[in-house]
């Protein structure tokens, strides 16, 4: 077993243990927010025709080259073309078609020039403006071309995706699984959070954080509830979910305390402890397993550690099995509001609100930042890092943030 490793060792192993999970095939609309398990090549030109982007009159420009405000050309109107339907006819010398948007150009034409520019009856239109060869037209296959790769797996499917899939006429899709995260929050002091507070307990917040944190990642989370400090439940719990979760969540007892107990279980079920203990703050006593194809892992019970330790360890291995090919935040140069004077010998995250003004970004952080407090989490949406040795931070200096609603950009 390792242990007292870096972030980057421990990143490292842990995105070496987690292949993608198995594609599955599903309904277009089912497939949003999944991520694309194929490669999807365009099998028809976007638009398959040369189209009108405008309504307005098709031409041929070689008419209208001696077009002017003060001596108009005067074209006859030969057809009326809307959207969905074409002519028949070939445009030929001093003529035009009266065309909407979408329409399919006919034979003959190389320029539309829209209505308001026009003046027209139902038999002529004069045209005021001479126009190049090819103006206002929207060319077959210059949005997309029979070949082009136009999603690439591991793209996440959004909106726009589904569009493009739904253009090729894709009803369904490869999509990867959502990976499967069971949640079981260790601790003799944890409650329910619908029982009332009795002496020396509290409420099991981490598991609703870490389900939604699951949740918003567009993965399955699955709540075990909660389980006393005793082995024994400990491990029956894990051995009930290792079937079914390809990731498994437990919380608390990581530390060296006399019931800490959750690598121990690990073990006992037969899973491979792959290290333990990160040097890191918070959550420094991280202990992940690995068990067939599943990793557990083990995060501290303090509900800000175990926050940020899903942000930096288990929230890259959910996007990796899902498929993504992104699984790292945005990180950018930003300016403390607030001075930080704490001297940490280790690498520290400190939770931030990062927000940007004036073509910078600016960065301040709540008054209360230890790993026990969980409330001033709220609003936050980024993490200051600050490297082992670094600091104190004045107010105005320059640092880095990750950004934690924003994927990095490759
Ligand atoms: N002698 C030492 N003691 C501790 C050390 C150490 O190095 N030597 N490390 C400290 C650090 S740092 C951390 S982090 C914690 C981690 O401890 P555990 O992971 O074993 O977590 P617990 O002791 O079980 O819980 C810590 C804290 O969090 C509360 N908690 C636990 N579960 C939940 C939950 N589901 N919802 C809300 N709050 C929860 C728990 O009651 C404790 O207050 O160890 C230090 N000790
Ligand atoms: O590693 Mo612990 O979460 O700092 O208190």
């Amino acid at each position: 077993m390792r242990t007292n490793i870096t972030l980057e060792e421990a990143l490292e192993i842990l995105l070496r243990q987690s292949p993608p999970i198995e594609s599955i095939h599903v309904p277009l609309l089912e497939s949003v927010g999944g991520v694309l398990a194929e490669d999807v090549f365009c099998d028809v030109n976007m638009p398959p025709f040369d189209k009108s982007p405008l309504d307005g009159y098709a031409v041929r420009s070689e008419d209208i080259k001696n077009a002017s405000r003060d001596e108009p050309i005067i074209l006859e109107v030969v057809d009326f073309i809307p959207a969905g339907y074409m002519s028949r006819k070939k445009v030929s010398q001093n003529q035009a078609v009266r065309i909407m948007t979408g329409a399919k150009l006919p034979e003959g034409v190389d320029v539309v020039i829209r209505f308001e520019e026009t003046n027209f009856t139902d038999q002529e239109v004069k045209i005021y403006n001479a126009y190049p060869s090819g103006a206002n037209i929207s060319r077959m296959g210059e949005d997309m071309e029979v070949g082009d790769l136009v999603l690439k797996a591991g793209s996440v499917i959004d909106a726009p995706e589904i569009g493009i899939l739904a253009t090729l006429g894709k009803g369904y899709v490869h999509v990867y699984r959502k990976p499967r995260v069971a949640i079981l929050a260790t601790g003799s002091e944890l409650l329910e959070i619908q029982q009332p507070l009795t002496e020396g307990k509290i409420r099991n917040s981490n598991s609703y954080t870490i389900a939604a944190q699951v949740k918003k990642l567009g993965a399955e989370p699955l709540m075990l509830g909660i389980c006393d400090d005793d082995i024994e439940t400990i491990k029956s719990r894990l051995k009930s979910t290792l079937g079914w979760a390809d990731i498994i969540i437990t919380t608390g007892g990581v530390s060296v305390g006399d019931y800490d107990l959750a690598k121990e279980a690990f073990q006992e079920v037969g899973a491979e402890i792959l290290f333990w203990r990160v040097k890191m703050k918070p959550g420094t006593p991280i202990a992940v397993a690995k068990y067939e194809d599943k990793l557990i892992f083990g995060l501290s019970g303090n509900p800000a550690a175990a926050y940020i330790t899903f942000e930096q360890f288990v929230r890259p291995i959910i996007q990796k099995k899902a498929g993504k090919s992104t699984y790292k935040f945005m990180e950018v140069h930003s300016v403390l509001e607030n001075e930080f004077n704490k001297i940490s010998s280790q690498n520290r995250f400190v939770r931030a609100i990062t927000y940007y003004k004036d073509r910078k970004y600016y960065t301040k952080l709540p008054e209360k930042h230890s790993s026990g407090v969980l409330s001033s989490l709220a609003g936050t949406n980024s993490l200051l890092y600050i490297p082992a040795g670094t600091g104190p931070y004045k107010a105005g200096e320059e640092i880095k943030v990750q950004l934690l609603n924003h994927p990095e950009v490759l």
